[in-house]
């Protein structure tokens, strides 16, 4: 058996909630403001969401029917990575692949903003494009994008809570969507800031 001290207890939920919200969040800005600038997309994820959920609330298993708003949430991760860079520091000396030498104890940041939109590996790689996922495909995640897709990172540190922030994000973004047109008010100046998450800089009007 396990002992968990209340301390540890605290601690392990405490970051559970700094590691989830401001990252679902982050996440919901962007996607909102993305279907907000495709009108298609939009119409497309309204269809789904009024067709599955009849008006009613999501339940649980409607959200494996919400296929398309789904490749929404993926594709605004795509463009949007939170955080967008991810580092580790090398346990013992190493030679990375194109022959990076790197010593112990040493950062490595790896840019997931830029793997993402590397047109190396993605097609019209700054576009917002969901069908870019099959929409009959598995959700899209490391392993199955061979390390071209890692919103949630990989290995032993990926997130934890990567299956509930995709089923808190797709559920408050149907009810959203299932409700309110959006469009963004014209002639903003929208840009990024880099933290922890990629945030706007002085947020958006809608
Ligand atoms: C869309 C929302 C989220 C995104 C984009 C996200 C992203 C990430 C990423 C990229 C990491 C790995 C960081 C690294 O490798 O250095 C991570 C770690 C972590 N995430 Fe999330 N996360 C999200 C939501 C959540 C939620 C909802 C929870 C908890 C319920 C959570 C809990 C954690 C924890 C505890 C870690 C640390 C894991 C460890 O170090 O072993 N995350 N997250």
């Amino acid at each position: 058996m396990i002992q968990v001290s209340s301390l540890q207890l605290r601690d392990d939920l405490l970051s559970m909630l700094v590691a989830g919200h401001e990252t679902t969040g982050s996440v919901l800005t962007w996607t909102i403001y993305l279907l907000s600038k495709d009108p298609v997309a939009l119409r497309k994820a309204q269809d789904e969401v009024d067709r599955v959920l009849q008006g009613r609330l999501p339940r649980y298993e409607d959200v494996k029917e919400l296929k398309y708003l789904m490749r929404c949430i993926n594709e605004s991760m795509r463009l949007y990575p939170h955080p967008p860079v991810l580092i580790r520091r090398a346990l013992v000396d190493d030679v990375l692949p194109g022959n990076y030498k790197v010593k112990t104890g040493q950062d490595i940041m790896i840019s997931v903003y830029n793997i993402h939109r590397s047109p190396e590996v993605w097609d019209r790689a700054d576009e917002f494009i969901p069908e870019r996922f099959d929409l009959e495909g598995p959700i899209p995640n490391e392993s199955n994008t061979d390390f071209r897709f890692i919103p949630f990172s990989g290995g032993p540190r990926k997130c934890v809570g990567d299956q509930f922030a995709l089923l808190e994000a797709i559920v408050a973004l149907a009810i959203v969507i299932q409700k309110v047109d959006i469009q963004l008010v014209a002639d903003q100046k929208i840009s990024m800031t880099t933290g922890a998450t990629i945030h706007t800089t002085n947020r958006y009007k809608l």
